[in-house]
């Protein structure tokens, strides 16, 4: 198994990058590449934790070495938040990096699993779908973004309110990665209920969590470890289905006749990545409603991806 990190040397690189030299099973290979200069000591760095996964750092002219053989590609190249913007205000300089990479991978791994963590990823997932149709190498089981943060921390913040083992918490999240177009399943929680008021306080926490870290964080970025915690899992996810285990979990991916062009969903995961999209179930009347109001938006920047390329 080959895993190839774009941005390895960022705060969300090095803090995912770690997670996997300790994660991944044994043989498998890490390729770490960045456009920053500090990229091979980050993998000389990794290289020195004792475990059986082969580590190696590749520099800014150094892309298709980085990602020959790849398995899997994970992304999370590309500028950061600071307090006062929205991810959306991201968009013009994270999308040409974006599609450089996805060249990237057209010439040296078209058959890989993408996972994009590159903001805004309402956005950027269809900039790589684009390159990967006009290359005619795209296969839309195998281009995801990545929204398990939204779903980790609806799993903390539900445990926190509630009082019950983290353990046992399992919350859908559906929608996009970005403000109202994050949509929490709260009514889907097993084990717990909330109250109206309860719902109404929740779902705009989880919707404003990346916006809590960035503000915390004063000018100094946005989540990074909690988000390579988020994207370790996510890999973790393809691997497993990639190894021919039955898993199933939640990414943001191209769909047919739903309620966008891409929508995150519950997905079952296999040897070529998406095998099936599942349907996200009953919806409560607040989450109908919310996941009505926040279609436009969207769609509005899937639409300034697809542009992008156009
Ligand atoms: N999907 C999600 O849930 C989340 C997404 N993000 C996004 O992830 C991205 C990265 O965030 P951080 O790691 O905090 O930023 P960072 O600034 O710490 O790291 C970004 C890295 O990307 C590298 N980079 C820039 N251009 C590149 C290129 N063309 N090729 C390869 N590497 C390149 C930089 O050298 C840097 O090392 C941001 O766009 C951020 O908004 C952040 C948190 C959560
Ligand atoms: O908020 C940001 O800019 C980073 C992000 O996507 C998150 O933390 O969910």
């Amino acid at each position: 198994m080959k895993v190839a990190v774009l941005g390895a040397a960022g705060g969300i690189g090095q803090a995912l990058s770690l997670l996997l030299k300790t994660g991944l099973p044994a043989g498998s290979e890490l390729s770490l590449y960045d456009v920053a200069p500090v990229v091979p000591g980050v993998a000389v760095d990794l290289s020195h934790i004792p475990t059986d996964v082969k580590v190696a750092g590749f520099g800014a002219d150094e892309l298709n070495k980085a990602l020959e053989g790849s398995d899997i590609v994970l992304i999370p190249a590309g500028m950061p938040r600071k307090p006062g913007m929205d991810r959306a205000d991201l968009f013009n300089v994270n999308a040409g990096i974006i599609k450089t990479l996805a060249e990237g991978i057209v010439a040296s791994c078209p058959k890989a699993l993408v996972g994009i963590i590159t903001n805004p990823v309402n956005g950027t997932v269809p900039i790589v779908a684009e390159v990967f149709k006009k290359a005619g190498t795209y296969d839309a089981k195998r281009v995801f973004g990545i929204t398990t943060l939204d779903v980790i921390r609806s799993e903390a913040f539900v445990a926190e309110l509630k009082g019950v083992d983290v353990a046992t918490v399992k919350v859908p999240v559906i929608g996009g990665h970005s403000g109202t177009t994050i949509l929490p399943l709260l009514s889907q929680v097993e084990g717990v209920s909330f109250t109206d008021e309860e719902v109404a306080a929740l779902t705009p926490r989880i919707q404003n969590a990346g916006t809590e870290v960035v503000n915390a964080k004063a000018g100094g970025g946005s989540a990074t470890l909690s988000m390579g915690a988020a994207a370790a899992r996510f890999c973790m996810s393809l691997v497993k289905g990639l190894q021919g285990e039955d898993v199933v979990d939640y990414a943001y991916v191209a769909v047919e006749n739903g309620d966008a062009e891409y929508f995150a969903h519950p997905v079952r995961l296999g040897k070529n990545g998406v095998e099936e999209i599942l349907s996200y179930g009953e919806l409560s009347a607040f989450e109908t409603k919310a996941k009505n109001d926040m279609l436009e938006t969207l769609k509005k920047d899937i639409k300034e991806g697809v542009d992008f390329m156009a």
